[in-house]
């Protein structure tokens, strides 16, 4: 300290100096009672700076921590100076429950996509309600079941894509695939193929394709530990120089995806300009185009542009993570693997699922599979793609959850790694696969357990995508092991897993051999 005061012998600087430390304790000590938070338990820092949540999410496992606090403090933890985590089940209903003025927390914006300097609030990304509200009632129709119907046949086109490039490359019987990037580019394939009726083209060129995967990935490992000191956003991707640089055009840091939709969409106009009938398409291009005709004043080309973006952002990983849950999880129970190929065969040999060439299996059918249901269900109970809790902010008037008033402005979530780790409610085994749960659970204790699984969220913002996802899932996993033998290239591996807000997996390796199909 003697030695800083000798080299600023201002006396004012003086005074700075000295008043730094205090002040800094004073802010600690501010953060560590701020809206009374203090009394709930949690990591010591963790009370103090939202650096320790962020040096968590860093380390990529921060479910594994948040599964850990919770089974160590309880039901409610403290994992920043503003932020409480709960696993209680009915705190989820307060959290996420309609009408309850809870708004999405400054995590999500981290996520949200900058174009020419200006960021584009996406229906994932706002945290302005009425905004959302709005944006969701104009494409709701996209996403009902009656508009699935017409996405059904670009799913079909695409898995059966698939299905006969998993052939070509890899089905030798040792030829090992990495089964979690083959699987992204199905994801991808089938996102770019619903959305614009145009593949990208991964599964055909087998390729990451103008570095899509890997420039989504990096923003995902950005915003995860960012999203914990959001500030430091506007420090390193939204800041204002750079918004500045990019307004004057000397600068432009569009991602790959937004400029593929863009070019599908100034594609799309130009056939509708033109008249040649290409315009349109069963594609939710055309279904937000449609929104827009409609509401013109408030579903603006831009934001139809940003509605197309966000179906990659939000509905390609999030899939492929869960289906290669659904394969990593029977692959390592050879039981369940057995029992699920049993029970296709069946279907097959009673005529439940029609007998393709192709080995295809569509929605209808593998929805009447209840033990394939099974093993998905269980799949997303034991490994939801979203790793973090789904942060929200306190209405300002506070609100009373788990027993504790909680303060207006205080950050509160819940984890869906937590929450479907519970063993009063998924049984004393949560921490195993076991698909036989879902089939032996005495009804009322089903509707507990059915209730409480948040892999697709919960609440106004629960995910829009949820049946597109579902369709693709309940088709690839039958249609895939009609038509190959699945085998891990080394049976004792475990895969890595990478949280980057979705729980990536890595190092999941496969070998397919292929299946007869006597039609
Ligand atoms: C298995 C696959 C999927 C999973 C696990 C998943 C998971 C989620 C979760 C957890 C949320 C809520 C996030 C939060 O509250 O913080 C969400 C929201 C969302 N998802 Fe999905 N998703 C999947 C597939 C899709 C697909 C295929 C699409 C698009 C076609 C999509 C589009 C969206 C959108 C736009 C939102 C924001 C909804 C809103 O705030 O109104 N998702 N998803």
């Amino acid at each position: 300290m003697a030695i800083i005061i000798a080299a600023f012998p201002h006396a004012a600087l003086h005074y700075v100096v000295y008043a730094v430390p205090p002040l800094f304790l004073l802010y600690l000590a501010l953060n560590y009672f701020h809206n009374s938070l203090h009394i709930f338990p949690g990591p010591f820092w963790a009370h103090l700076t939202d650096i320790w949540r962020f040096i968590d999410v860093k380390g990529r496992r921060p479910e594994l921590t948040h599964i850990t606090l919770h089974r160590k403090y309880g039901d409610i933890v403290r994992l920043g100076p503003r932020t409480l985590s709960f696993a209680e089940p009915k705190a989820t209903k307060v959290i996420y429950g309609l009408n309850k003025g809870f708004t999405k927390s400054e995590f999500y914006p981290v996520q949200m996509t900058v174009s020419k300097g200006e960021p584009l609030p996406s229906l994932f990304s706002t945290l302005d309600e009425s905004f959302h509200a709005n944006l969701r009632r104009s494409v709701n129709h996209a996403f009902s079941m009656s508009s699935l119907v017409q996405y059904e046949p670009m799913v079909d086109e695409t898995t059966e894509i698939f299905l006969d490039q998993t052939d070509r490359l890899f089905a030798d019987g040792a030829t090992v695939c990495d089964f979690a990037r083959w699987l992204q580019f199905f994801a991808f394939d089938v996102i770019g193929s619903i959305t614009y009726s145009k593949r990208h083209g991964f599964i055909e060129r087998n390729e990451d394709i103008d570095g899509i995967v890997k420039s989504l990935a990096n923003i995902f490992d950005y915003a995860a530990p960012v999203g914990q000191i959001p500030w430091l956003d506007k420090l390193f991707w939204k800041n204002p120089i750079f918004d500045f640089l990019q307004k004057l055009g000397l600068s432009d840091n569009s991602h790959p995806v937004a400029i593929f939709a863009k070019h599908r969409m100034e594609e799309r106009m130009a056939a509708k300009a033109a008249v040649t009938g290409t315009g349109s398409k069963d594609d939710l291009l055309t279904m937000f185009l449609k929104a827009g005709e409609a509401r013109p004043d408030f579903m603006t080309n831009k934001r139809i542009l940003t509605m197309a973006v966000s179906m990659a952002f939000a509905g390609s990983e999030t899939t492929a993570i869960s289906i290669a849950a659904v394969f990593y999880y029977i692959l390592k129970n050879p039981e369940c693997m057995r029992r699920v190929r049993q029970e296709l065969d069946d279907a097959v040999d009673n005529g439940t699922i029609v007998n393709r060439p192709t080995g295809l299996v569509s929605w209808t059918e593998s929805r009447q599979l209840p033990y394939l249901d099974a093993c998905i269900k269980e799949a997303f109970r034991m490994h939801p793609a979203a790793g973090l809790p789904l942060e929200r902010v306190v209405p300002a008037s506070g609100v009373e959850i788990s027993g504790h008033f909680i303060r207006g402005g205080t950050i509160v979530g819940c984890s869906p790694w937590v929450i479907h780790r519970r063993t009063d409610i998924f049984g004393p085994d949560a921490d195993v696969y076991n698909p036989d749960r879902w089939l032996t659970t005495p009804s009322d204790q089903l509707k507990v357990m059915d209730g409480m699984m948040l892999q697709f969220g919960a609440g106004s913002r629960t995910c829009i995508g949820k049946n597109i996802s579902l369709m693709e899932i309940y088709k690839i996993i039958p249609s895939f092991l009609r038509r190959f033998e699945v085998q891990l290239a080394d049976p004792d591996q475990e895969w890595k897993l990478w949280n980057a807000w979705f729980v990536r997996q890595h190092n999941f390796k496969t070998i397919f051999t292929p299946r007869e199909i006597v039609v």
